[in-house]
């Protein structure tokens, strides 16, 4: 089975692009946000599958679907878990602002999946998703998918409090996985973080360092990626 790694921006495609084609993995930069992700995401397993159908029976070189996707790129940190610089590696893909604000109450949200609309978390294989943080020495958490980034302290505790553990947050995960599933392809997210979640402050942004520390981190990963889907059996 083939991976496929979908990125927001060029740069964060630029970075990882090198070692990803060395190893035969594709690298797309499929826009900011949820449903650009989604939507790029969701096009290049479609266009990988009917490849592959195509080429059943015939001569020419046949490629096989895409059996895991890897949401890649910068993300905010949650302090003190996640320091700017850290990789991090979603043990859950979380859309944390996908839901209905309810005022009353002591909680001020109540996400799709409570509200029994649909699926709020999608959760890697636990053992690829351990043995990639280990690989590239990242945290290793729930990482949340927000459509409005966080630019306030009293924000950042809230989604801290809602989601034990939280490692970082970012704007595309939970879309790339929700193709993914649609799919059947498994999900993963990694990130290095560029600024800490919280109040706004672009003066605190490291973007060209988060940018070098992914192209480092998926030095170390890409070899598990290799393996585990060399354990993968071919398309069907
Ligand atoms: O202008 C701001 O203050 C601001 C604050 C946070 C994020 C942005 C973005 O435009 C993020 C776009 C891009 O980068 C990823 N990213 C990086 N850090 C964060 C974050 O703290 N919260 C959410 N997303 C973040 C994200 O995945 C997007 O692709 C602007």
């Amino acid at each position: 089975m083939r991976t496929l790694v979908v990125t927001a921006v060029p740069a964060e495609r630029d970075a990882v692009a090198a070692v990803c084609a060395a190893a035969g993995i594709d690298v797309l930069a499929a826009g900011v946000g949820p449903a650009a992700a989604a939507a790029g995401t969701a096009l290049a397993l479609a266009r990988a599958e009917r490849g592959t159908r195509e080429a059943r029976g015939s001569r020419g070189a046949r490629k096989a679907p895409y059996g895991l996707v890897v949401s890649a790129g910068i993300g905010g940190g949650f302090v003190p878990l996640a320091p700017v610089g850290t990789p991090v590696v979603a043990s859950e893909i979380v859309a944390a602002d996908l839901g209905a604000e309810t005022p009353d109450g002591s909680e001020p949200f109540t996400s799709v999946a409570e509200l029994g609309f649909g699926t709020a978390v999608h959760r890697p294989p636990p053992e690829l998703a351990r043995a990639v943080a280990e690989a590239a020495g990242a945290a290793y958490g729930p990482v949340l998918t927000v459509s409005t980034a966080t630019g306030t302290a009293g924000r950042a505790a809230l989604l801290a409090r809602r989601h034990p553990g939280a490692v970082a947050e970012a704007m595309e995960g939970f879309g790339v996985a929700q193709a993914a599933a649609l799919c059947g392809a498994a999900v993963l997210e990694v990130r290095t973080v560029s600024n800490p979640v919280g109040p706004r402050d672009r003066a605190a942004w490291r973007i060209p360092a988060a940018l070098e520390a992914l192209a480092e981190a998926f030095g170390r990963i890409v070899p598990v990626l290799d393996g585990w889907s060399e354990r993968v059996p071919e398309a069907r």
